[in-house]
């Protein structure tokens, strides 16, 4: 993690527009992007600006270059911005629990920081992506600029759940799993917003090693699930293995993906979220994979603490968000994402009955294709159709849906039509 602390006398005022200015300086000067930054006043009116980027290493050219900015910048002198000191590691120079507090071992809302940009906070949808793979089953990284442009230009999605479990994350390899990450990062840049990881795995070792990845490369927040082969025997032994890779996962936030359907772990989220408590500093909220409604809400009502939860059954995503979750994760959002957010536009605005009509018309077209959920090769098929990009087969064990499967999936689209004439 780099950190760097600056000093800088700037005006209240303009305080949110100087703090992107500096970071944007600080990104040039270092040639690092999505560098984050915050201000804390002091009681002589200076404030502190404190800036991380949580993916990166501080080289030494990268602390030349940016002192050789600050010496040398109008933009910095004009503003008496020097730097006062920068680490690699939050323990290495910013060991007084102050200055620990004020960075990121609370919650950002119950600390000093007065300004702060490019802090996690999703809102709205969340598309979970898909693996496009080559027929013979290797990932096909090459569309995915292409898929980037469908989804926010075709959607008007702009932030993704990568190598879940449409994405068949866990069928994928390690390697193949930080390849896609790399390439949607790369993709992304400046045009998505968040992008969150699932690094969940049978292996510890395994999770630990992505966790640690998706810090060094910049992911917005990474998500977990419990391994299902030996599954934890009660939520403590969940919450320690948790624990274990959050730890690797430095300031990234850690999002639970609680999906029983696929996880077959029987503790309730709510539970879950009991034996969490506070041993996982950057806990982040729940990916919440279920129908239990009341156990979600428990999670977000009854927990003590603010507990984030990212909605993840499509099908009744109007009565999760009308529940209060902040956001929704599902598969859906790929090729329904611009009705989706036309629904929860409606929902802000207080439109039940309109928001309501959207989504029966979705639950509609999901139950023409299956009424106990859509699976990942049909979600495939439909995707290729209606986006024009080729998802490719879905990778064994699953298998690929027959020619005839196909069809009837293609006229389930076709009839998909009349959710545009609501
Ligand atoms: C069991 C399952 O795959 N559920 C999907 C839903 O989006 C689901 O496809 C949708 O509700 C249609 O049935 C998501 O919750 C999963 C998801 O977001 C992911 O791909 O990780």
């Amino acid at each position: 993690m780099l950190i760097f602390e600056l000093n800088v006398k700037v005006d209240v005022n303009t305080l949110s527009r100087e703090l992107e200015a500096a970071r944007d300086a600080v990104n040039r000067a270092t040639g690092l992007s999505n560098m984050a930054a915050c201000a804390r006043w002091r009681h002589d009116g200076s404030c502190n600006v404190i800036g991380y980027n949580p993916c990166s290493l501080l080289s030494g050219s990268m602390t030349t270059n940016m002192n050789h900015f600050l010496d040398n910048s109008e933009w910095a002198e004009s503003r008496q911005l020097h730097c006062v000191r920068t680490a690699n590691h939050i323990s290495e120079e910013f060991e007084t629990p102050e200055d620990c507090t004020s960075l990121h071992l609370v919650p950002f809302d119950s600390c000093t920081v007065v300004a702060l940009m490019d802090k996690f906070d999703l809102q709205g949808i969340a598309a979970a992506t898909f693996t496009p793979m080559k027929p013979n089953g290797d990932i096909n990284t090459s569309i995915v600029g292409e898929y980037v442009t469908y989804l926010v230009e075709n959607q008007g999605v702009t932030s993704i759940f990568l190598n879940g479990t449409s994405g068949e994350g866990m069928s994928l390899s390690t390697a193949e799993r930080k390849k896609l990450l790399e390439a949607w990062l790369c993709a992304g840049r400046n045009r998505l917003k968040y992008i969150i990881v699932n690094i969940s795995c049978s292996s510890i070792t395994d999770c630990k090693e992505l966790a640690k990845h998706a810090e060094q490369v910049g992911a917005s927040a990474v998500a977990i699930t419990s391994p299902s082969y030996f599954c934890p025997a009660t939520p403590d032994a969940l919450v320690d293995f948790l624990h274990a890779v959050s730890l690797e996962a430095g300031s990234l936030p850690i999002i639970y993906y609680h999906i029983p359907v696929m996880s077959h772990i029987p503790f309730l989220a709510s539970t879950i979220l009991e034996a969490i408590g506070n041993k996982i500093p950057n806990f982040a909220g729940f990916k919440f994979s279920d129908l239990n409604l009341f156990d979600a809400s428990l999670c977000m009502h009854n927990s003590g603490r603010r507990c984030p939860l990212y909605y993840g059954v499509d099908e009744q995503m109007l009565t999760g968000m009308l529940m209060g979750a902040q956001a929704a994760i599902g598969s859906t959002y790929n090729y329904l994402g611009s009705k989706n957010i036309e629904m929860l536009s409606l929902l802000q605005n207080e439109k039940f009955q309109d928001a309501l009509n959207i989504q029966i018309s979705i639950q509609k077209h999901i139950a023409s294709i299956s009424k106990t959920g859509i699976t990942v090769p049909e979600n495939k098929v439909i995707m290729s159709y209606i986006s024009g990009l080729d998802m490719g087969p879905p990778r064994s064990p699953l298998t690929a849906c027959g020619a005839s499967r196909t069809s009837q999936l293609h006229r389930a689209v076709d009839s998909l039509q009349s959710l545009s004439r609501i």
